[in-house]
């Protein structure tokens, strides 16, 4: 399977019909704290805007509302793998996302075959505190190694200076959250990275 080389993350689905639009082909829809019914309609409208522009959507963490909403792709991490029902999510025929921190972690993202492995932080992130230490290029390289043909998404701290090295170690695809969220023109930026990360369609 192959991912977009620009994988946009955001917390709503107002971000989503902002952004889509403007060619974006792969996003995930990252809520946090939210009630089950604002996730469900959030979900929905998110669905609704991806299916009319074309762009793949991927819910974070949720997966049981993602099936029951029609969605196709999931992302979990370790923790979110081991409470899910694996396969009740492959039974449903969503493809799967999995992010991993280290070598144990990959190795049980490996064991439930996922569609993609993603590997974090590269760079110092101020999404959310981490437990682990800024990962660097050349652990791109050994996790491409390890998970070929399996795509391998890299995150945490990226931005257009960025793109380059994280592809020529390995990457297939550069997720982003605060580059693009908190930049003074998301739209601007947004379009930035659809054309850094042209040569790697
Ligand atoms: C593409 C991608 N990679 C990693 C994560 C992090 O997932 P997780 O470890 O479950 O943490 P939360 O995002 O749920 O806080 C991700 N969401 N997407
Ligand atoms: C959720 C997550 N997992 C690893 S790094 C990260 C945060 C990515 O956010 P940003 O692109 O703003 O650094
Ligand atoms: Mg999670």
């Amino acid at each position: 399977m192959k991912l977009d080389p620009f994988y946009l993350i955001v917390d709503s689905a107002a971000w989503i019909e902002r952004l889509v639009p403007l060619g974006v082909k792969l996003v995930q829809l990252r809520i946090k704290d939210r009630d089950e019914a604002t996730l469900r309609t959030e979900i929905r409208r998110a669905n609704g805007a991806c299916v009319v522009h074309g762009c793949q959507l991927i819910v974070n963490d949720y997966w049981r509302t993602a099936i029951e909403e029609g969605c196709d792709f999931v992302h979990l991490g370790q923790e979110d793998l081991a409470a899910a029902d694996l396969l009740a999510i492959k039974y449903a025929g969503l493809k799967l996302g999995l992010s991993t921190h280290d070598h144990l972690e990959l190795e049980t993202a490996i064991a439930a075959e996922p569609d993609y492995i993603a590997l974090g932080p590269i760079y110092p992130t101020v999404l959310k505190q981490m437990k682990w230490a800024p990962q660097g290029l050349a652990r791109i390289s050994a996790w491409k190694h390890r998970v070929a043909p399996i795509p391998l998404v890299a995150i945490g701290g990226l931005n257009p200076d960025r793109l380059n090295g994280v592809f020529e170690a390995g990457a297939d695809s550069a997720a982003v959250v605060t580059d693009i969220t908190l930049n003074a023109d998301p739209e601007a930026r947004t379009r930035e990275w659809i054309e850094k990360t042209k040569p790697w369609r």
